[in-house]
């Protein structure tokens, strides 16, 4: 946007309601719950005119999105408050009343709306000549009829130069549409429902600083991020956080939600199916039971309700976190990942308040899933010697994980991860309805993993060499596989001369070749003893999925 361009903002008649029951269930609607103060807007637009809304929608994203991206502009800071006026349905909807042309000069706030003060009542994007009805006051049957056809339609504003939309009929809309229109539509309306994100959300996705501004994470390699830059786009988000969502972070401390979006949110690099090599079976049990649900949760319901917590269980390395990585990115969640033992040491006393917490902003954060390693180190049988601050962490996070299980609105997963699930309390092991065995990977999966991983390193083994060491590997884990790949890798390296290390040229250093791996398989030897396997295959009998 150019230096003294108007801008734009979705006040104005972005929300038109049509009846005052409407407005009065909105607001208590608005008071009562969090969540329909995400979705309201959404709603109630959809229900009435699906197509403009996304048609709108894509428009404000598609005019936020350079400017988002070019978040050192002055401009971008209004669209940025501008986006965050959005995600408030309250103000959108105050707006709306308060820009109606009759009323231009009434101060006309939400309460005055609803106690029948606005006399020009509903049809507030409607020209003059069309008929308008005072809120609370009984319509003559012609009246109705006419309010009815003129039934409100949901609209934002647009800023380039809209396509003028004019209000039809109900028959003259069927008319003109054909059947596939209407599908289009349809999908269109399914995509969007999916699809949409508030305008915080898409801010966040679209401008990663700003989830940075809420506290930088303090890692040796992180990069330096002054305290300074960006104070007006923290205060922003913290504004918009509080305006938005406030009462799922009701009671929370501050100081908590901050460290578990810095140390707890997992921002690392996403992963697809491809990257898990082989557990093809509990692959596409996840998919089914876990993925889809999470993207279709309007398809997912009654018996086709997706369970809200799994187990996966299984030897150390075999590639559990990476699976809930892998849910988490699928289904465009944020991964919060934690291990259960810091719970219970490092946070030691708080640990109640971290379940609690941690459970709040997954929610404020949702979709989300919750990965807890070590799940068997916080949800162990109880016993007599237990230490009270355990037990009350446990408890807590039982009642947190019942929570999430009944809240139908809540897109909240959690994935525990154990390495011994026959130390598991029953009352945990009943609520990870799911319980998958991530058993160690078969010769075809080692074979996919040493490829995978000798992509990025200079080498000279064929398919048959890859096979070759797979077959050798027999009882080796994925971290296994991992450890000796870096083995035979470092082959190369200590076979140049010690004085030519720091001067060599990269490309002379010769490939990774088979024999690398030879030696490699004499230094790295299997982690996961064979009594311990037939203890997780004698659980999953008992107690697995049994695929
Ligand atoms: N199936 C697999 N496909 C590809 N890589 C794998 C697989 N399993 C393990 N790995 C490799 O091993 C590493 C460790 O895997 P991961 O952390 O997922 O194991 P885990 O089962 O969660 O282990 P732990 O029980 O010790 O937490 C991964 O980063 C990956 O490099």
């Amino acid at each position: 946007m150019r230096e003294g361009e108007e801008t734009p903002h979705l006040g104005g008649k972005a929300l038109l309601l049509n009846n005052n029951n409407l407005v009065q269930q909105y607001r208590a609607h608005v008071t009562k719950s969090s969540n329909v103060v995400q979705n309201i807007v959404l709603n109630e637009m959809f229900q009435d005119n699906s197509e403009k809304l996304v048609d709108n929608l894509d428009h404000i994203f598609e005019c936020s999105q350079p400017l988002l991206l070019n978040h050192d502009s002055n401009n971008s800071s209004k669209w940025r408050s501008t986006l965050s006026t959005f995600s408030d349905p309250v103000s959108v909807f105050e707006k709306s009343i308060s820009s109606c042309k009759d009323c231009e000069n009434l101060s006309v706030d939400a309460n005055n709306f609803l106690k029948s003060n606005c006399k020009c009542a509903m049809m507030l994007s409607m020209s003059k000549e069309n008929v308008c009805h005072n809120v609370g006051i009984e319509n003559s049957p012609q009246e109705i009829t006419s309010y009815d056809e003129h039934r409100f339609k949901p609209k934002f504003n647009k800023f380039k130069q809209a396509k003028k939309v004019s209000i039809h009929t109900e028959a003259e809309d069927n008319k003109m549409k054909t059947s596939s229109e209407l599908d289009d539509a349809e999908h269109k309306h399914q995509v969007a429902k999916i699809m949409f994100k508030t305008a915080k959300e898409q801010f966040l996705a679209s401008n990663p600083a700003a989830k940075r501004s809420l506290g930088a994470s303090r890692k040796a390699q992180s990069k330096f991020v002054s305290p300074m830059i960006g104070s007006q786009e923290k205060q922003e988000v913290k504004d918009s956080m509080n305006n938005t969502d406030s009462d799922k972070l009701k009671n929370i401390d501050q100081k908590m939600i901050e460290l578990i979006e810095n140390e707890i949110i997992d921002k690392g690099v996403p992963i697809g199916w491809d990257d898990i090599a082989g557990l093809q079976m509990a692959k596409s049990v996840i998919q089914e039971a876990v993925v889809w649900p999470l993207l279709r949760p309007d398809i997912f319901t009654g018996l086709r309700r997706p369970p809200r917590g799994i187990l996966l269980f299984g030897p150390p390395g075999t590639g559990k976190t990476l699976i809930g990585k892998c849910v988490a990115a699928q289904c465009n969640a944020t991964f919060f990942c934690i291990s259960a033992s810091s719970l219970t040491s490092k946070w030691i006393g708080d640990g109640e308040k971290m379940v609690r917490a941690l459970f709040s902003v997954a929610r404020y954060h949702q979709p989300s899933v919750i990965f807890i390693d070590e799940i068997d180190s916080l949800l162990t049988q109880r016993n007599e010697t237990e230490h009270e601050a355990t037990r009350r962490i446990k408890t807590e996070f039982l009642v947190q994980l019942d929570g999430a299980a009944t809240a139908d609105e809540d897109r909240l997963l959690i994935i525990g991860a154990t390495n011994r699930p026959q130390e598991l309390d029953e009352a945990a092991r009943r609520r990870l309805v799911k319980r998958l065995y991530i058993p160690l990977p078969d010769v075809e999966a080692r074979r996919q993993i040493i490829s995978n991983l000798l992509q990025t390193e200079n080498n000279d083994l064929t398919h048959d060499h890859i096979m070759e060491v797979a077959q050798l590997t027999e009882g080796y884990s994925g971290a296994d596989m991992k450890s000796l790949c870096s083995e035979a890798a470092m082959g190369p390296i200590r076979a140049v001369p010690i004085s030519q290390i720091v001067t060599i040229d990269k490309k002379q250093v010769r490939p990774v070749t088979k024999n690398d791996f030879k030696i490699a398989l004499q230094r790295v030897r299997p982690s996961v003893s064979q009594d311990d396997l037939g203890q997780f295959v004698k659980w999953d009998k008992i107690y697995g999925q049994g695929f």
